[in-house]
């Protein structure tokens, strides 16, 4: 289902566990940082919005999208988190480099899951131009950091669900 047709920020609280006892990593990208601050913003607030205390969420900076996947990794060697939530923005230049740093950071996560016993949460958007990125980072389509921090609770949830 395309964005369009369905907000970013839409969930149904009563179906979201507690954050109340998770920590979370977030990793944000500074290329194209009006849109990843709005992105984070998004993510923290639902983060808190669900439980999370303030003093479990840790933000890191890295220069780029291509960057997030060490950021990540990172987060996860040399922290207790319990999920990394990964944030940027990939604009459609003139150069097929759109391309290459969009399969760089996907394939990084994607890695990253199958490489960690914690969940990297994908929290990247790739957009033709800026404000297909604005309507998702809290504007019309909603904010793909909202979605992000759901993802991680939800992941966190259900891995803590199978030991128990
Ligand atoms: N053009 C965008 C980039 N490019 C930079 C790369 O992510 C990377 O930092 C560089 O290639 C050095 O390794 N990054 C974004 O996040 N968004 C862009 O639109
Ligand atoms: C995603 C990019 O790296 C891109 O925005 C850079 O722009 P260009 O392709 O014009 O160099």
């Amino acid at each position: 289902m395309a964005t369009s047709l369905k907000n970013l920020s839409d969930y149904n609280i009563e179906d979201v566990p507690s954050a109340e006892s998770m920590k979370f990593g977030i990793v944000v990208s500074e290329w194209n940082t009006e849109i990843t601050e709005a992105l984070y913003n998004g993510a923290y607030d639902t983060l808190i919005k669900n439980g999370a205390s303030k003093e479990n969420i840790i933000k890191k900076y890295v220069p780029g999208s291509f960057e997030l996947t060490a950021g990540a990794k990172y987060l996860a060697e040399l922290t207790d988190v319990d999920a990394v939530i990964c944030l940027g923005c990939v604009i459609q230049g003139d150069t097929p480099h759109f391309d290459y740093v969009c399969s760089g950071v996907t394939q990084g996560i994607t890695q990253l899951n199958l490489q960690y016993p914690i969940p990297f949460i994908f929290g990247v958007l790739t957009t033709s131009d800026q404000q297909q990125a604005i309507d998702r980072a809290g504007g019309k389509h909603g904010n793909k950091g909202d979605e992000g921090a759901i993802t991680a609770i939800k992941m966190v949830h259900m891995k803590e669900s199978l030991k128990a």
